[in-house]
């Protein structure tokens, strides 16, 4: 099972920009989460400081006990060996083909043999749809077919953590759905934690578990795929709809009033109907951590918001109702929480960290506020003094080994934008 990921009050500055300030949220093991937000909110910053490529000017990182802000460079070098990361254009080297390339992680960083690295490299081409393409250099390949590399390439190190930087920019529809099943079956068949960014609505919709979103220098919501797709938070609607008109602008923050006035003249827009989570393939395993992740949530129900309580038990089947204890909708007396005891359950996958606890309470409808997002942040908050002060940035050395792009000792080379390649020379490669 892929580790958890627990990001507490992370804030990052350049210089006087704030980019996000006071994150916190828990990537739960072997789930799928996915980070949304306008153009320039930060994600790609936050992916970068996720692996410590970046250093957040305060909060911490903690990843199997190791706070990877403050740690040595040597623990932060063991903790990246639990990472792969999938970079927008697959980070490929042009000169190799697809099999040396996908070997390089093996070759640098394990004392295997060829012939245990050709087994290995064959087995992550075959999950990723790429076998017969070995000899391939990658300029001979489709985008889509570099981000399958990619994603062989990050695999081949069996990371408990899989980062994705917008898997799905550049390809087409149809790719992009075919690419959201791999990401799911991937899923069910190695349950490590990952963490897609994407502005692809329909990824957002159809693949995560839980979601969360940047917006206005914070993170405005984290939590199970329900609160946010039912959300009728206008900025979570606006992107959710696509629309031009709501608080999100071209320079990512409207004035209030124009806001009002746009809202005025065409109308709220409207949540958009939920969308049922892709499912893993015929012949794969079930992902384990729809399993943990449905006791998880039922343990929070009562604190998500009546639209996301109801489509989390829609999304229960009869006998997994009577299982935890609620009645069925048709008897128009649900939601009633009344957790089964834990040796009635079939096949548990994971016995959850505490068991439910039973419940009778009213309906949460009655009493749940209306628009309370899980874990909203204040627009403006004041920065907490940090108690580990930051060093600079250090030269990233990835265990794959790749090194960022231009990044030097003590320097922030990221330029803006986050499109640009994090990586992509080979070690002394200048
Ligand atoms: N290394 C860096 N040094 C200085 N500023 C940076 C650096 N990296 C990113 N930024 C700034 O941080 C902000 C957020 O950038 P980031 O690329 O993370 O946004 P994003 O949400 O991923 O955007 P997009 O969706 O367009 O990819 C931008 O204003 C960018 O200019």
């Amino acid at each position: 099972m892929g580790v958890e990921v627990v990001v507490d009050g992370l804030s990052k500055s350049f210089g006087p920009q704030t980019i996000w300030r006071d994150v916190s949220l828990n990537l739960p093991p072997g789930e799928i989460s996915v980070l949304l937000g306008p153009s320039g909110t930060g994600k790609s910053v936050f992916l970068k400081s996720l692996v410590g490529l970046l250093k957040p000017d305060e909060g911490q990182v903690i990843i199997n006990g190791t706070d990877i802000c403050t740690c040595s460079e040597s623990d932060l070098y063991e903790v990246r060996k639990l990472f792969g990361v999938l970079f927008q254009d697959g980070a490929l080297f042009g000169s190799m083909n697809l099999y040396d390339n996908i070997a390089f992680p093996l070759r640098e960083h394990t004392r295997k043999s060829e012939t245990e690295i050709r087994n290995v490299v064959l087995e992550k081409m075959e999950m990723v749809g790429l076998i017969g393409a070995e000899d391939k250099l990658p300029g001979e390949i489709s985008g889509g077919m570099k981000k399958r590399a990619g994603l062989a390439r990050a695999l081949v190190l069996d990371p408990e953590i899989l980062l994705f930087d917008e898997p799905d920019s550049g390809l087409d529809p149809v790719r992009t759905a075919v690419q959201n099943q791999l990401i799911v079956d991937l899923n069910a068949q190695i349950d490590a934690t990952f963490l897609i960014v994407t502005h692809d609505i329909n990824t957002a919709r159809t693949v995560p578990d839980n979601i969360g979103m940047l917006y206005r220098r914070n993170l405005v919501m984290f939590g199970p795929r329900e609160v946010l797709l039912t959300s009728d938070e206008p900025v979570v609607v606006q992107f959710l709809n696509g629309r031009p008109d709501g608080p999100i602008g071209m320079s990512e923050e409207k004035d209030s009033a124009l806001v009002e006035a746009e809202l005025a003249k065409h109308g709220r827009p409207k949540v958009p109907h939920m969308m049922p989570q892709l499912e893993v393939s015929p012949g794969l395993p079930d992902r384990a951590a729809v399993h943990r992740r449905k006791e998880r949530v039922l343990r929070q129900l009562r604190s998500l918001s009546p639209t996301a309580q109801e489509e989390i038990l829609k999304s229960l089947t009869p006998d997994e109702l009577a299982l935890y204890g609620f009645q069925s909708p048709a008897t128009g007396s649900w939601p009633q929480q009344q957790p089964a005891p834990q040796a009635q359950r079939p096949q548990p996958q994971q016995q959850p960290q505490q068991p439910p606890q039973p419940q009778r309470q009213a309906p949460p409808q009655q009493n749940f506020p209306q628009q309370q997002p899980v874990q909203q942040q204040a627009p403006q908050q004041a920065q907490r003094p940090s108690p580990h002060p930051r060093q600079p940035e250090q030269e990233p050395v990835w265990p794959g080994g790749l090194q960022a792009d231009g990044a030097q000792p003590g320097q922030e080379t990221e330029s803006a934008g986050g499109r640009r390649r994090w990586f992509g020379r080979k070690r002394g490669e200048q």
